[in-house]
């Protein structure tokens, strides 16, 4: 029999309390380290899609980047929090403490055992450049409203993306962004608006401006 390692691991890895009808943002990311540029999309979209909770879900390990030297969970979730003032905001690791390795898995998981949560996955435009070589892209798209949100210079390779074009049929209009949470899969928004260009990259390499 294989045993299954427990939801909650030192306090940093449980999924957090919701409540039936709520409305909750998916951020995933490696968060090596949360910055301010996070920080503003999640303001945007909190206040844009009317959400009423963002769930940050810190990965293992995105499984389309060189992991190696990536920080550990605890570390990247405590930094996390220690930078998050909003109470709305709640970081978890628990894709480690289920063995998740990609994002289909977490949507299948959340939307199983959640069912009656209005779920949207959040990305940064780069992300949805990328979207199509995900695995099971496609079945994320048709679980959860995605909403994409703009950052400078991705913006002309996210909306001539493949995973773009693919979506082209089921994407809203800017103004109709408090819709998408209450909206079945496939839907999605590319919100533009504020923007900011740090990247945990040039914070890492020491050459983040301001
Ligand atoms: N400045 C930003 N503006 C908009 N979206 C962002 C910004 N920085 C990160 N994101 C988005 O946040 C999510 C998590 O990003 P991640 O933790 O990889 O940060 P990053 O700054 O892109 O990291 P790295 O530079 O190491 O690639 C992704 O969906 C990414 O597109
Ligand atoms: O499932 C996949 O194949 C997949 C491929 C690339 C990225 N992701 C997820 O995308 C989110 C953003 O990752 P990152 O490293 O760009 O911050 C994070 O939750 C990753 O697990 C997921």
């Amino acid at each position: 029999m294989t045993l299954r390692p427990p939801l909650r691991i030192a306090g940093i890895t449980e999924l957090p309390p919701s409540a039936p009808g709520m409305r909750i943002g998916l951020f995933g990311g490696s968060f090596n380290p949360m910055h301010e540029g996070h920080l503003l999309v999640m303001a945007e979209t909190l206040r844009r899609l009317r959400l009423d909770r963002l769930f940050v879900l810190v990965t293992p390990g995105n499984p389309l980047k060189d992991n190696a030297g990536l920080p550990s969970l605890a570390e990247r979730v405590g930094a996390a929090r220690a930078l998050i003032g909003d109470p709305r905001i709640k970081v978890t690791g628990f894709e480690a403490a289920r063995g998740f390795t990609y994002t289909w898995q977490t949507i299948d998981f959340l939307t199983r055992t959640l069912k009656d949560r209005r779920f949207v996955w959040i990305m940064g435009a780069d992300s949805l450049a990328d979207f199509h070589r995900w695995e099971r892209w496609r079945d994320i798209a048709a679980r959860v409203p995605i909403a994409v949100y703009v950052r400078p210079g991705a913006s002309p390779r996210a909306l001539a993306s493949r995973a773009a074009a693919v979506l082209d049929h089921a994407q809203l209009d800017e103004a109709d962004a408090p819709l998408l949470a209450g909206m079945a899969a496939p839907a999605w928004v590319y919100l533009r608006g504020r923007q900011s260009a740090l990247s945990s990259s040039a914070i890492r390499a020491g050459t983040a401006a301001g």
